[in-house]
Parts: C-alpha cells; structure tokens; sequence
C-alpha cells in the first residue's frame, strides 16, 4: 500500500460475505470481478460514490458507544441501471488485516475530497401543501436517510403559508448554507428562485422592477426533490420525477444552468417562470383548478375537460423579439452543446428585430424548457433547452374542438409532438409582449395564477444554477412507433 494517495493504485481482494472480490482502485474508478470471471466486472466511477465508511461492530446495548469495526468498510454509491433513474446500492468489502481497510478508506476519502462542489449544509424548505401533501414523507423517506450517508448536514424549514419560502430567502440570513432546495412542485421551486433572484437584487441594489437592469445571479444553486402534483421542472432537469434521482443529484453536486423568464406589467416585475407561462386554455385550467385542490392532481382532468369545451378563443396580439426565431429540432440532454456553448455568453447585443402575430388563439404558451412531465413525456416544446437562453411561443390558433382534442392527444403522446400540427406555430424569443384585444383570460405561471393580461417578458440566459447531471439521451431517443393521431 502507498501513501502518496495522490497516484493511488489500490489492489486487493476482498471477501464480501459469501464471495470473494478482486477489487481495484485507479484513475479515478474501482473495478470490482469475483476472480473466476472477469467478464463480470464492474467499474464504479468516483464521482459516482456517496461515501466511504468504516463499518461499525454490533453493540449489545443501545447505550453503549458504537465500536468500529476494523475488518470491514462501506463503499455507499449510485449508479443509472438505465433511463433517467438513479439508484442507491452499497457494497460491504471485509478483509482479515485491518491495515488493508484503513488503506482503502483513507484513500478513496482523500479522493472524494476533491468534489469540491458537492454541499455540505443545505437549507431544505418542504411545501406541505402541494401534490399530495406528502412532501414530509418523501424527505423522510428519500432525503434523510441518503443526506446522512453523504454525511451532510440539513436545516428543514417547513412552510406555512404561501410565499413564505420566498419571504424566507429574500429576508433571512443564509450566510451558514451553501445550498438550497426544496421537496414541493413547481410552484415551489418558484418560490425558490423568485426569493433567491429578489434577495440578489436587494443586495446589490438593483431595481428588480425596471426591465433593462441585468439581473444578478443568485450565489447560492438551488436542488429540487419534485413533491408536487406535475413537477414539470424536476422531470426536465432530471429527466425523472424519482424522488432518489433527485436526492442523488443534490449530493453528486454537479450543476447546469437554467435560463429563468422575468415578468413585467407596464410598472413593475410580476414573477420569473422557469417552465412555462401559459395563456387562454392553461390559463383558464390553472385558475379553475386551484379552487379545486381537494380532488389532488385529478383536478387537472377536470378542469382541463370543463375548460375545453367552454373555450371560445382569446384575440390577442404577440410581439416577439429574436435573433433565431426559427426552432431548431435539438433535444436538450446532458452536456448539451447549445446549453454548454451559452454558459457565459451575454444574449445582450445580438441582432435581434420584433415581428408582430395577432389572431384569436386557443392558448399562447412561452415555454423556457420543454415543460415534459409523466403526463405530456415530450411536452408543449420539446425543443426547448435549459440553458440557451431563449423562450419558445407555442402559438395555437383557435380552432374547431376535435382539433382541440388531437392537440391535448399530442401533449400527452410519448411519439408525436404538437410541433408538426397544422394550427401550432412555434418561434423563439428573448424577450416577447402580449397585449389582449378581445376577451380575457389569466396567466399560468409555473402552474400558479398571474391576473395581469397585459405583459412583457425577457429571458435571463442561466440565471439560476441547479444540481442536477441533466436527463440522459436514452431517454428522448424512442423508436416506438404508432399512428399520430
Ligand atoms: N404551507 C402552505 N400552505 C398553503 N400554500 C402553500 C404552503 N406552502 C407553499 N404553498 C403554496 O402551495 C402552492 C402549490 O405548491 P406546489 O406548486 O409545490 O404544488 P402543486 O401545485 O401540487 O404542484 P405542481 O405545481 O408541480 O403541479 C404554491 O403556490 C406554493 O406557493
């Protein structure tokens, strides 16, 4: 064994109950086979290791002090079997001479040591509210016991009422975190990141209101555990709504940016979205829906029915201002080029012109991500990216009923997308403003209500920083095929 753990080579077989495992340690990877068979190898990757622990003797008595255990160690580490789901497993290696476990755990935590990144005390609001009022549960359940082997430490802060969390983060001190998140939906991820962009603006003295200021970027990345009824923004960032997969992204700690939308009315700033902001139908469901919470995520269904047939088209004038407006059909997965290549670009001086659309539409939806969830797997824009810095205007026109229903059939199809029906035009934008001309309905925001009709929006490029390694290709890529209706 060498000390110079910085070179490391660690070789050694292992016993883990009933076989015995020739395992290795070197450029940053342990390969483990059982010695017979070297096809079955397994290679574990550091950065995907929790921690490494020395195991603990079995007490007698609950109040005698934990022994340590000299002939075995823990190695607590992920991996993605396959899809976007991450999973826990471990792995108990025993040896017969203790300096072989003290070697591997000193060195593989010497190692560890270099993921910087990764959190060490995190402000973890929980929105007991939301979805299916589990969300104490879900940290309970997933959250706890996984931040306790990552050794990391939790402050759980549960919210009250609605806008707490924001009121929370713009106002409180957070100088002992390094991070935050929450265990809700997207309206509480809103919370979230409207607090953290606000308390940023504070503190550097810029007038949040005023649509021409840059935005500061808040300090702080920010991990979402989905807990709510859609969870759209978690399912796009993951690729997932597995509540693992998410705990497990917070502890990797690696990150992305995400591209967040400011909102204005003629005077002040109404809100940043981060998924979708949606007019006419969505608008109208969102604000039907929220008097309906009882019945749980199925008021969705409800609402969405009932607002359908009542729908009667909204006029309304578009103004949309871009450098590209056309979509380009890329899929935004992890290590996304386009994401990648706008990580500090300033999407300020492009040369970008307006162009005017004005008709009667059955919803005008700006999507700044895909807005992919369980229920629509490809979303309303599937080519819509988290990072590059512009919005997607899903345009569809008011039209007959049936083709009403063949757009909802399209959002909730895992082949076709709303993209190649007749009466959808989608543009990209950086910045767009909607004036209603006849008839009005609300917003929907992330899935909360926005009343102001009129507005101006302005895409902020990576304004938020989040954990997360990004969805898998494998995921988009889907051979099946079916008729598109
Ligand atoms: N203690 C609370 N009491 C009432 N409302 C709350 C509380 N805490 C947060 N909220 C609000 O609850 C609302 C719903 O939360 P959330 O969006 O997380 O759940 P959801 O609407 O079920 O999920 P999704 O948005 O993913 O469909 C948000 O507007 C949030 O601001």
């Amino acid at each position: 064994m060498t000390n110079d753990t910085q070179n490391s080579v660690l070789l050694t077989t292992f016993s883990t109950g009933k076989k015995l495992l020739r395992v290795i340690y070197h450029n940053d990877k342990i390969v483990w086979d059982n010695q017979k068979s070297s096809s079955e190898q397994y290679t574990l990757p550091l950065e995907n290791i929790i921690s490494v622990k020395q195991n603990y003797l079995a007490s007698g008595h609950p109040a005698e002090d934990q022994q340590l255990d000299p002939y075995r160690f823990t190695i607590h580490y992920a991996e993605r079997p396959k899809g976007a789901k991450w999973v826990y497993k471990k792995i108990v290696l025993k040896h017969t001479e203790q300096i072989q476990i003290l070697s591997w755990v000193k060195t593989l935590n010497f190692h560890l040591k270099n993921f910087i990144n990764r959190p060490k005390h995190i402000l973890l609001f929980v929105n007991p509210f939301g979805g299916k009022k589990n969300a104490m549960q879900i940290y309970e359940k997933y959250g706890k016991p996984l931040f306790s082997i990552a050794g990391m430490e939790v402050t759980v802060n549960v919210s009250q009422r609605k806008d707490q969390i924001k009121d929370f983060l713009i106002h409180h001190s957070l100088d002992m975190f390094d991070s935050v998140a929450c265990v809700g939906g997207d309206g509480t991820v809103s919370e979230l990141f409207n607090g953290l962009v606000l308390r940023e603006c504070k503190k550097h003295g810029v007038n949040a209101d005023d649509m021409d200021q840059v935005l500061p970027k808040p300090k702080l990345p920010i991990g979402i555990i989905p807990g709510g009824s859609t969870d759209t923004i978690a399912y796009c960032i993951h690729g997932t709504t597995d509540p693992t997969t998410a705990v497990l992204q917070i502890i990797f700690g690696d990150k992305l940016g995400l591209d967040l939308v400011s909102v204005y009315d003629e005077n002040s700033l109404l809100r940043l979205f981060a998924s979708v902001f949606s007019y006419g139908y969505l608008g109208d469901v969102a604000y039907h829906s929220d008097r309906l919470r009882w019945m749980g995520p199925h008021r969705y269904d409800y609402s969405g029915f009932k607002k359908l047939v009542s729908n009667k088209g909204y006029t309304g004038q578009l103004a949309i201002y871009s450098d590209q407006p056309k979509v380009t059909k890329e899929i935004c997965h992890e290590s996304c080029d386009k994401c990648l290549s706008n990580k500090n670009s300033k999407c300020d001086n492009l040369s970008c012109h307006w162009e005017i659309f004005e008709g009667k539409f059955f919803m005008v939806s700006a999507a700044n991500i895909s807005c992919a969830c369980s229920r629509s797997p490809k979303g309303i824009a599937p080519y819509s990216h988290l990072g590059d810095g512009l919005v997607h205007l899903v345009l569809v026109k008011h039209t007959s009923f049936i083709n009403n229903i063949r757009l909802l059939l399209r959002l909730s199809s895992k082949n076709s997308s709303v993209e190649d029906l007749p009466f959808v035009k989608t543009h990209c934008a950086r910045e767009f403003c909607f004036r209603a001309l006849e008839g009005a309905s609300k917003w929907n925001s992330d899935g909360e209500i926005q009343p102001q009709t009129n507005i101006r929006a302005k895409v902020r490029c990576q304004l938020l920083t989040i954990f997360s390694r990004g969805s898998p290709k494998e995921s988009e890529i889907d051979k099946v095929k079916c008729c598109a209706f």
